[in-house]
């Protein structure tokens, strides 16, 4: 099933043409060796109150010397939020059109050098591709963003629709200085944005074993989440005459029955049933058939999910346990034993639901709960003919990637820095414009991160064609009746 995006027009806007998103040989070594150099600058996030600081300012030199016509041209006003994120105003022609936001972020998770085939902050090249940390994750959208842009201020392009690009500093460990201050200052400022484009899904390909064409998802929501820490207290004592029952031994009973109790299946309520309703015909028989026909095959379909940690993740609600202390000797009982889990909510679930689930689950009054942190899922973005972001990230795919025949509404399993930003709009995308494998998933904060150079191409390709997508919009025949 191709569908086609219905609200758009495709027509070119009236005294601008169209620049064709061709680039000569040499723009395509600069683009591929800035992205390089952008990999070689460690911008490590370690923890909310640990970053590399210096790295982080190295990076704000590092773009003002490869994109000169982005800070040079009277049109974008650029300004340093939370001392090391970046926003750049483009002012468009049309101030009747709302502006949008392109979203991006150039800290990355921390890479020990040992595990991996080439440094990870090398940015070398080998068989086509640049490894590095931060090549899908993601120095390639901070930089492909403000490549396009460079590309087509050189060629003398005048966006008709206003833009930002908001490019965080501290995603990786919440966004709280970078992404939200810019949120608060574009709402002091009184701006509500049209829709949000970031990072947080991909055209997929291989994670369904009986799909063989690649589809693209465009995540309109993303998960929950609780940071919650169980904490068990006991009397210490001396390891020779242990009790029955030790706070090591009550907690780890507690963790344990909430791995064998997994949270419940939420298919039906959630929006990988309408993903799959998408992608139904890409099935050969009899999967095409089943997944038409979820009225009848919904318990089996529910079930068939869960045989894969990422499928699985879409179903439901997920605790993965991830800090476990307790003990400083090994002859000496202790008092306290703790472990801390990371609990990802299925949208159809609230933080006060998962949370009774859980303590109901865990059946202990000696285990204490200390919710560290918590919010629910985003709202879910429209995805209908009205809707402008999700329709041009769609008209967008189809014209550069035309050999993918599927595009649908999917939900993110992780967290983006585009949840601080519900406060301006109700149009929030995730999306990156590249092929991801299970294998490249496994990269994302893992070994032997890398981009194909094509790839990286591709994306700038793509953010180029999407602003000039952005400015061409014509509203639907049908709105314009109802003016
Ligand atoms: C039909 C189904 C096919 C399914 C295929 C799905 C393939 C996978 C597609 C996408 C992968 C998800 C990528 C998620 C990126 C999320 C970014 C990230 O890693 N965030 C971190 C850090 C973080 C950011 N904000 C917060 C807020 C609170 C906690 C953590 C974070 C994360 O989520 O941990
Ligand atoms: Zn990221
Ligand atoms: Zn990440």
């Amino acid at each position: 099933t191709v569908s086609r995006p219905m609200g758009l027009r495709g027509k070119q806007q009236q005294g601008t043409s169209r620049i064709p998103s061709q680039f000569h040989k040499e723009e395509r070594v600069a683009m591929k060796e800035a992205l390089k150099g952008a990999i070689q600058i460690p911008t490590v996030s370690f923890s909310p109150k640990e970053s590399n600081t210096t790295a982080l300012a190295e990076f704000g030199e590092y773009i003002r010397k490869v994109f000169p016509t982005v800070f040079s041209t009277s049109c974008v006003q650029h300004e340093v939020v939370g001392e090391y994120s970046h926003l750049f105003t483009v002012q468009g022609l049309d101030p009747s059109l709302q502006p949008y936001m392109l979203l991006a972020h150039f800290d990355v998770v921390p890479a020990s050098e040992e595990d991996w085939e080439v440094p990870p902050f090398s940015g070398l090249e080998r068989d086509g591709f640049i490894y590095g940390r931060g090549t899908l994750d993601n120095k390639n959208s901070v930089m492909a963003i403000l490549q396009a842009l460079e590309l087509l201020l050189i060629r003398n392009y005048i966006p008709r629709r206003s833009f930002f690009i908001a490019l965080g500093h501290d995603e990786e460990v919440s966004g709280m200085n970078g992404a939200q201050k810019i949120s608060a200052l574009l709402q002091a400022r009184g701006i509500q944005l049209a829709f949000l484009v970031d990072e947080g899904s991909f055209i997929v390909d291989g994670f369904i074993p009986s799909l063989k064409k690649p589809f693209a998802m465009i995540s309109v929501s993303e998960k929950g989440a609780i940071n919650l820490m169980l904490q068990v207290n006991m009397t210490p004592g001396h390891s020779s005459a242990p009790p029955k029952e030790t706070s090591i031994g009550i907690l780890a009973a507690a963790v344990s029955r909430l791995e064998q109790a997994p949270m419940p299946n939420m298919f039906g309520s959630g929006s990988l049933k309408t993903t799959l309703q998408h992608l139904a015909n890409e099935f050969p028989f009899p999967t095409n058939l089943i997944l038409s026909n979820l009225w009848l095959f919904q318990p089996l379909v529910s079930r068939m999910m869960e045989r894969n940690y990422v499928t699985n993740a879409m179903v439901r609600t997920t605790i993965a346990l991830t800090m476990f202390n307790a003990g400083v000797k090994v002859n000496v009982i202790p008092s306290t034993a703790q472990a801390t889990m990371n609990i990802r909510i299925h949208p159809a679930q609230t933080v006060q639901e998962v949370l009774e689930l859980v303590k109901n689950i865990v059946a202990d009054d000696r285990v204490q709960f200390h919710v560290l942190s918590a919010f629910d899922s985003l709202p879910v973005s429209p995805s209908d003919d009205q809707a402008l972001g999700y329709q041009l990230l769609h008209q967008t795919i189809r014209s550069v990637f035309p050999e993918v025949s599927v595009v649908t509404p999917g939900i993110c399993i992780g967290n983006t820095d585009s949840r601080h930003f519900t406060n301006l709009t109700t149009g929030i995308y995730r999306f990156n414009p590249l092929y991801l494998q299970p294998q490249d998933f496994s990269s994302v904060h893992g070994i032997n991160e890398k981009i194909s150079v094509q790839a990286y191409e591709t994306q700038v390709k793509f953010i180029f064609e999407l602003i000039q997508n952005a400015d061409t919009y014509q509203r639907p025949v049908s709105d314009l009746h109802e003016l």
